[in-house]
């Protein structure tokens, strides 16, 4: 049986042609919900330390996509998957790998913070406590919060509710939750859009200092957004030609690149502003 230690994140992950380390590698070749295909021939590789963006209008399949890599659509009714995703190098759908076990190496944070009814330091602690992590429990959620940038602003109510909270500090907070495990990747679906332009701004500069130690994959619709923080951006889109309406892989690219000088049509009119 392949438990969590095949996942292990001391694997050496696989070098892209580009020399860079690829942690995730995801191959989308038909992704169904029921009857619905809902993405198609998508390749999108994670690479190791960088911010990796999903872009491109609503239904493409952004966050299907996203959702992909830590088998967070298992638990959609209907959900079939036909491609791979290797993390360094192992398929995470093999059919005994745990999807738990996944999620402590890939862990996620949604588009609305969703703190537990619970006081700030348990909310920390309940990954842990769930990953059966029993030791230094006080140390690694004050290294959790203050990884999420949060610690000088909770420090002295830990006890408090994590929902007295604001809504930039609790999406922090759930950051600090979706970290204090190490996961070796952090997927974030539009983890500012329920957020003030100041909360937005914060959770961007933390991106980019978390990078220093997780990779990221995060969905924006914010095209800024995308160039501020993503090394990498993968733009997709929807295909009807065939009466239904399937993501693809348009293009994915440095994220300079992608945005100053696109390969492909579809790529210019929707940075543009062409369509939405
Ligand atoms: N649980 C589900 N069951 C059935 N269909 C779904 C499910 N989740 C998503 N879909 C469909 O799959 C397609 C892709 O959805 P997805 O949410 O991945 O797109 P998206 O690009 O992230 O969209 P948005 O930007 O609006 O969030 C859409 O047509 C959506 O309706």
């Amino acid at each position: 049986m392949i438990m969590t230690n095949t996942l292990d994140s001391s694997i050496v992950a696989e070098p892209n042609t580009n020399g860079k380390n690829v942690v995730i590698d995801c191959k989308i070749r038909n992704l169904y919900y029921g009857k619905f295909r809902a993405v198609r021939d998508s390749h999108i590789p994670v690479e190791e330390g960088q911010v990796t963006a999903f872009i491109g209008p609503s239904g493409c399949g952004k966050s299907t996509a996203l959702r992909c890599l830590n088998r967070m659509n298992d638990l959609v009714r209907g959900f079939r998957f036909d491609g791979h995703v290797h993390f360094r190098g192992k398929d995470i759908y093999h059919r005994n790998v745990d999807p738990v076990a996944v999620r402590r190496y890939i862990g996620m944070v949604f588009q609305q913070p969703n703190p537990f009814a619970m006081s700030i330091y348990n909310n920390v602690a309940f990954g842990l406590r769930l990953n059966r992590v029993k030791d230094d429990i006080p140390e690694r959620v004050e290294s959790a919060l203050r990884g999420a940038a949060l610690w000088d602003e909770v420090k002295d109510k830990l006890k408090n509710s994590g929902l007295s909270l604001s809504g930039g500090q609790q999406q922090r907070l759930c950051i600090a939750r979706a970290i204090a495990t190490e996961p070796t990747v952090l997927l974030m679906d539009e983890p500012c859009s329920a957020l003030d332009p100041i909360a937005t701004r914060r959770i961007e500069e933390l991106m980019t200092e978390l990078k220093e130690k997780y990779t990221i994959a995060v969905v924006t619709h914010n095209l800024q957004q995308a160039q501020r923080v993503a090394d990498k951006t993968a733009f997709m889109y929807v295909d009807t030609s065939d009466g239904g309406r399937t993501g693809y892989l348009v293009e994915y690219e440095d994220t300079g690149q992608l945005f100053e000088d696109p390969k492909e049509e579809y790529t210019k009119q929707y940075i543009r502003g062409e369509f939405s």
